[in-house]
């Protein structure tokens, strides 16, 4: 549904996204991660049309964002970081206006920017002026906008970033909701546990370079190494040595618990499990340890360094 290949953009003499290569699938979320200033802003302005690329190509459901960016504008819903909101309209305006700029039936228009303004908590001020509007009043009006005309892409830069904890978490359960509805979404955001909850694929741009990309779990474990189990027992393990199955490794003992690193463990936790059990101690729970984003993130970024 998105792809690009060899997606560039030169400022200047500055090269802001060099070489981007993108797969995204129709119904998928591909969430954009990186440091400030790595490109991700100018990366969906591109697959949005809006900024030309200086080499490569991109595909948006279908459309070349160079040769048809009319037809690109029209299957792409877009929050970027600056909204160009007119402080003299109100909302009802606002929306009524996208509404025939989208070429939408002004009836159909209505009822579906009054939804739109229910469900982001905005219904009762759509009569007032977006110049008194606050930053995330303004950006939940502008994620209105973006779905007005229910389009299949949707390409959100830091759509929660001025966002109350309530007002937030209304947009992240819209963005999930869309994504059952089958639609493909762009996100780039500094909020690792919304990635977390909402990505699919992860991309980590650094220096306008995607260092890496992947689906959310392999991402985690290519960084990370495999996932870890911990177990508590009903005593304590300083000092033991029990002998492991293979493909377990020990990586922490302490107290009452003891972590393990295992290769395989649809196959080797039962083996395990009976190992402990073989050295009289009791097992009270037995549980993954969930590798965070935070520190495959970290990681990522802190490998791209030293290279
Ligand atoms: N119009 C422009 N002219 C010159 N340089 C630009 C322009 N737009 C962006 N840049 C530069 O390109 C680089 C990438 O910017 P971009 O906004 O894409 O980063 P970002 O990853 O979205 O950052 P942030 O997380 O801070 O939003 C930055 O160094 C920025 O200064």
């Amino acid at each position: 549904m998105i792809f690009a290949e060899n997606l560039t953009k030169q400022f200047d003499q500055f090269v802001a996204v060099d070489g981007v290569n993108l797969d995204v699938p129709q119904g998928n979320v591909l969430v954009l991660l990186g440091p400030n200033g790595a490109g991700k802003t100018t990366t969906v302005r591109m697959l949005t049309s809006i900024l030309r690329p200086t080499r490569g190509m991109a595909r948006v459901a279908g459309y070349d964002v160079v040769k048809e960016a009319r037809q690109v504008r029209s299957v792409v819903g877009v929050l970027t970081e600056q909204h160009g909101l007119y402080g003299r309209m109100n909302a009802d305006e606002y929306l009524d206006f996208f509404g025939q700029l989208y070429g939408l039936e002004r009836n159909h228009s209505g009822r579906r920017s009054l939804e739109l303004l229910e469900r982001f908590g905005l219904a009762e001020d759509r009569k007032k002026r977006l110049s008194s509007y606050s930053k995330g009043m303004r950006q939940k009006l502008s994620l209105a906008r973006a779905l007005l005309h229910q389009p299949p892409v949707l390409l959100l830069d830091e759509p929660t970033s001025a966002m109350d904890p309530e007002s937030a978490r209304m947009v992240r359960d819209a963005i999930s909701s869309l994504r059952s509805a089958d639609r493909t979404i762009v996100l780039c955001t500094h909020n690792l546990a919304e990635a977390e909850e909402l990505a699919d694929q992860v991309a980590i741009i650094r220096k306008g370079r995607i260092i890496r990309w992947g689906e959310l779990n392999e991402l985690k474990q290519q960084l990370l190494g495999p996932t870890q189990f911990e177990a508590m027992l009903s005593r304590h393990v300083d000092g033991w040595q029990g002998s492991l199955p293979e493909g377990v490794s020990l990586t922490l003992r302490e107290g009452y618990r003891l972590r393990f690193q295992i290769r395989d463990p649809q196959n080797t936790n039962p083996a395990l499990l009976r190992s402990l059990l073989a050295d009289q101690l009791d097992v009270i729970s037995f549980q993954e340890v969930p590798h965070s984003l935070e520190s495959a993130y970290i990681e990522a970024v802190r490998l791209a360094k030293e290279d």
